[in-house]
């Protein structure tokens, strides 16, 4: 299969959920296509295929939990490199940098520990989707905070109509399926 044939299969196992988890979103779920087997193996081909193409040079993977939970440690083993967790407030402990932010059905605070990044590490953010783009720009400011270079930020679905893009103009953003 070629990367077209493999993106075309990952996007029919992709669950959509009318109305989840408020009325009007159209929730769009990844977990509907990881219970499959190829689907695993073509997103991981597609994901390194695509950091080797645009991001050649990223030091640290940066995950916002939890669904970008899903390839960080999978990314950085096969990268030969580290990677580090975005969470949601009071789950990390030591000094965290803090960003409220809000996505297309709520509003949030993500956290990061001052020590993850070191200054002027290149740094990769990765997430399963984009939005509204609140949760990708919460993630940029909290990696610049403490001191590291974003090369772009990686997801597998953009909401295209929501125009997440526009809040990250200075950002690499590359998505593999679009909606
Ligand atoms: O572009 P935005 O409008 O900011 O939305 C995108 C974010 O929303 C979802 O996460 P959610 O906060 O629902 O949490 P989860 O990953 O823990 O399910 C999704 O996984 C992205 O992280
Ligand atoms: N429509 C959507 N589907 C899944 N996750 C989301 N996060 C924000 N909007 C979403
Ligand atoms: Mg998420």
């Amino acid at each position: 299969m070629n990367n077209e044939e493999k993106l075309k299969f990952i996007k029919q196992h992709i669950g959509a959920y009318p109305d989840f988890p408020k009325k009007g979103i159209l929730f769009r779920d990844i977990f509907g296509a990881l219970t499959n087997e190829q689907c695993c193996q073509y997103l991981k081909a597609l994901l390194l295929h695509n950091i080797h193409e645009k991001y050649p040079n990223v030091e640290l993977i940066v995950g916002l939990e939890s669904r970008g939970f899903l390839f960080n440690l999978m990314l950085a083993s096969e990268l030969g490199i580290g990677c580090a967790a975005i969470r949601k407030k009071g789950k990390l402990p030591g000094d965290c940098l803090s960003v409220e932010y809000s996505l297309e059905y709520g509003v949030d605070i993500f956290e990061m520990q001052k020590s993850a990044v070191k200054p002027g590490q290149k740094v990769l953010i990765i997430d399963d989707l984009l939005a509204t783009g609140g949760s990708l720009e919460a993630a940029y400011k909290l990696v610049h905070k403490a001191g590291g270079d974003v090369v772009g930020c990686l997801v597998i679905m953009e909401m295209t109509f929501l125009e997440g893009r526009k809040k990250l103009p200075q950002i690499n953003v590359h998505s593999l399926i679009e909606y």
